[in-house]
């Protein structure tokens, strides 16, 4: 059995904080020596001056840089310093060891462990002991403190002798993790170090090879715990992972925000964050497709034949060959010799742009020879040499080099696929075996902006065209964006160390230095340019959004296959996106990736998950719904408003739901068609995803804008019009009503749906 003993005799208690006020004050006795030393060491690594060799000066840069991240490291847990001690069974009457488990390690001087970091495998029982299993301790202890003092202590003491109930949900430090999951929304996502639950922690230390699957149902912890894996990656294979970095990719940028917090707070900053649209280096896409149809298409695997078939319908052969008129000459080369220097091109199975030069010196050698049985010269092979030099300066030349092999890039290949009814046909017609309103549904204007959809595409022609310059350009941006970072970085570092006004060295001195030694990039940054880079883990969140193309590009960036996928098939909202993961991932990994279920909501409360559970039965019935962890403060509710009146109505709504949430967030989430109206109804509220949406006390979203967010309170409006707006409408209400984190308001002009009856009692 479980005791819990918050409510321990009073003098044993004041004994108890007492003790564990001494503890604290010491640890951060030393975390103050640990920086101050860390700050001695970045001085020291400044002081040594500017000149000696490259390497020595690369060498200074990279242990200020290491320094650098240390203090930023150090300063960055000073709240919450402590959060647990866990007491081990003693062997033979012994008193078992006691340890102190935080955010970093500490040792004191004579490097004897005062704290453990909490991903390190001492920390591990802290987690994993539940009142059934409770492993080799007697005793786990909760700390809360506020700024370096201790406020309470929580603790769960096992009974090793009489366990005897179990308790279902094996909930870690309950009194803690209730009152965390109380507190208001402040629009950032933040670290839980301090309540991982047993079920998050497997999935946080499962290891780094193969797939796994986190799949949950809304509010399950799956993007908090896949985060905390990511720092907890980071930490226990650094030596694999640094070099090559982690990949997270979320849904939308707003998301991106809500969550970029944890991972510093957790002090891992080798990581990329991207959303799907931002994975092709110097296209960030943003847009939506015009239709779902457009969607399905533009995410099925036959898209890789189309783009496969559009770059092998660019590689021509003219019948007639190529002529080209220059100098007062018309140069040809023959339709015959051109059908050959074409297959010699493709024969090589060298992607398009690497293929070409083959291509044009064959093409070049023909033309030259031409010229030279016009003149009526000979030609050996240093003329022929010189003459394809100066045919290539020719503009006209290039004109029919590129008739029958262009220089492509992604863009253009697919600029000019899209744009072209014609050549959308032929591509269709191969393999791909588009259908004619399939075609239709990707003709578009050759102006309009990269889609989301585009972007795998876009990543599926780079591999087929072959490098083109980009990279190029991309390092030149990188260097221009990296000089003015540099700036920003030293400044930053002059200020965590306190250096900053005291004449040592001022930042543009410091960031001259650093681009004396050569670029100092992270892992992060130079992956980030890199569309060919291979990272050491992806992680993948919605990840049920993602279409078969879009998983495509992402395998091409973890060719090692070490993957944490998470997301709930259960909401699925993009037309193209998964009904299962077997279906996504198999083509990849056939049987061989692994699934762990998170099955409790931190989120949602009771009554509100019930009305939730009711449209999961209708929507996706072979799903579970969660199990709720609290009961809610105030039982959902469905208002309905008359037929026009909405906008009249929703103010004075939105103002009672927010005096009820108090300090907390509201969010107004509902179809698109009644963004204009709402926004009317509403001119404070933050509108759809920009940058103030996460600040905004009031924000008004569509449900794929909402994805992965929470609030407070959320009032949803016209319900049918969620369902109606998609084909996965079913599945956007069922993520729209699980928002809320206390109160849930639906809104409805008409009937209510049935999946929602139950509000109407
Ligand atoms: N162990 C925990 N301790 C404290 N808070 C937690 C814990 N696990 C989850 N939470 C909180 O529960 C909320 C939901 O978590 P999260 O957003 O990770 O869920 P999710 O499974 O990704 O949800 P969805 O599928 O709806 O996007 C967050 O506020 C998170 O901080």
């Amino acid at each position: 059995m479980e005791l819990r003993q918050t409510e321990q005799p009073g003098s044993a208690r004041s004994a108890a904080l007492a003790a564990e006020q001494g503890y604290v004050s010491t640890l951060y006795a030393r975390l103050d020596v640990v920086r101050a030393e860390a700050e001695q060491a970045l001085r020291e690594a400044h002081g040594r001056g500017g000149t000696g060799t490259r390497q020595a000066r690369i060498e200074r840069e990279v242990t200020a840089d290491e320094q650098a991240r240390r203090l930023a490291r150090l300063s960055g847990v000073e709240r919450g310093l402590c959060f647990g001690r866990i007491d081990h069974r003693g062997i033979d009457g012994a008193a078992g060891e006691t340890l102190y488990i935080g955010r970093i390690g500490l040792r004191d001087a004579d490097y004897e462990p005062l704290l453990v970091d909490w991903r390190a495998p001492a920390a591990g029982p802290f987690y994993a002991a539940t009142p059934n299993t409770p492993g080799p301790l007697v005793r786990r202890r909760h700390l809360h403190t506020r700024d370096r003092r201790v406020l309470d202590i929580d603790d769960e003491v096992f009974d090793l002798d009489g366990l005897t109930e179990s308790d279902r949900r094996t909930l870690v430090g309950e009194a803690a993790l209730l009152a965390t999951l109380r507190r208001g929304r402040t629009g950032r996502m933040s670290d839980v170090v301090a309540t991982i639950q047993t079920e998050q922690d497997r999935v946080i230390r499962s290891g780094l090879a193969g797939v796994l699957v986190v799949q949950g149902g809304p509010g399950t912890g799956k993007t908090v715990a896949a985060l905390h894996r990511a720092a907890y990656l980071l930490y226990t294979h650094r030596r694999a992972l640094e070099r090559r970095g982690v990949l997270v990719v979320g849904p939308n940028p707003t998301f991106l925000r809500y969550i970029g917090q944890v991972l510093p707070s957790l002090g891992e900053t080798d990581v990329v964050l991207s959303t799907l649209g931002g994975l092709f280096p110097g296209v960030s896409a943003t847009a939506a497709e015009p239709s779902h149809q457009t969607a399905r298409v533009k995410g099925d695997t036959r898209m890789a034949e189309l783009i496969r078939a559009a770059v092998r319908g660019r590689q021509r052969a003219p019948r007639r060959g190529v002529r080209v008129e220059t100098d007062g000459m018309v140069l040809r080369v023959g339709g015959a010799a051109c059908l050959k220097a074409r297959d010699r091109g493709r024969s090589g199975r060298r992607p398009h742009n690497l293929a070409r030069r083959a291509v044009a010196r064959d093409l070049l050698n023909a033309l030259a020879r031409d010229q030279a049985r016009q003149l009526s010269r000979p030609l050996d092979d240093e003329d022929l040499a010189y003459a394809r030099s100066a045919l290539w300066e020719e503009d006209a030349v290039r004109a029919a080099i590129d008739e029958v092999w262009p220089f492509l890039t992604p863009q253009r290949l697919l600029r000019e696929l899209f744009a072209s009814p014609d050549a959308l046909r032929s591509a269709a017609s191969g393999k791909a075996g588009l259908s004619e309103a399939e075609q239709r549904a990707l003709l578009r204007d050759p102006a309009a902006e990269w889609t989301v959809a585009d972007v795998p595409l876009l990543d599926e022609a780079a591999e087929l065209l072959g490098e083109d310059d980009s990279a190029a350009r991309a390092m030149e941006r990188a260097a221009e964006r990296e000089r003015r970072a540099e700036e920003r970085y030293a400044q930053g570092v002059l200020e965590i160390t306190g250096l900053s006004g005291q004449g040592f060295v001022d930042a543009r001195t410091l960031a001259e230095r650093n681009r004396d030694a050569g670029p100092l990039l992270t892992t992060a940054e130079r992956a980030g340019e890199d569309r060919a880079w291979a990272y050491g883990h992806v992680i993948v969140d919605e990840a049920q959004e993602l279409s078969a193309m879009a998983w495509r590009m992402v395998m091409r960036r973890v060719p090692t296959r070490s993957m944490t996928v998470v997301g709930d098939v259960a909401q699925t909202g993009d037309p193209a996106g998964a009904r299962s993961w077997g279906q996504m991932l198999d083509p990849y990994v056939k049987g061989r990736w692994r699934e762990e279920r998170l099955l409790v909501n931190y989120r949602t409360p009771a009554e509100i998950m019930e009305v939730a559970a009711d449209v999961l039965a209708e929507v996706a019935p072979e799903q579970e719904p969660p199990e709720s962890v609290r009961d809610g403060e105030a039982p959902p509710r469905a208002v309905r408003v008359g037929e026009g009146r909405l906008e009249a109505e929703l103010p004075a709504l939105v103002a009672g739901e927010l005096a009820a949430a108090g300090e907390g967030r509201l969010a107004v989430i509902a179809p698109t068609v009644r963004l204009a109206e709402i926004r009317r109804a509403l001119p404070d509220a933050a509108v759809g995803a920009g940058p103030g949406t996460l600040e905004s006390p009031v924000a008004v979203l569509t449900t794929t804008q909402a994805k992965g967010l929470e609030f407070d309170a959320v009032v949803v409006v016209a319900p049918s019009g969620v369902i109606a707006q998609s084909p996965q409408g079913g599945h956007d209400l069922y993520v729209a009503v699980t928002r809320a984190t206390r109160r849930l308001t639906v809104v409805h002009e008409g009937p209510l749906p049935r999946m929602l009856e139950r509000l109407r009692a």
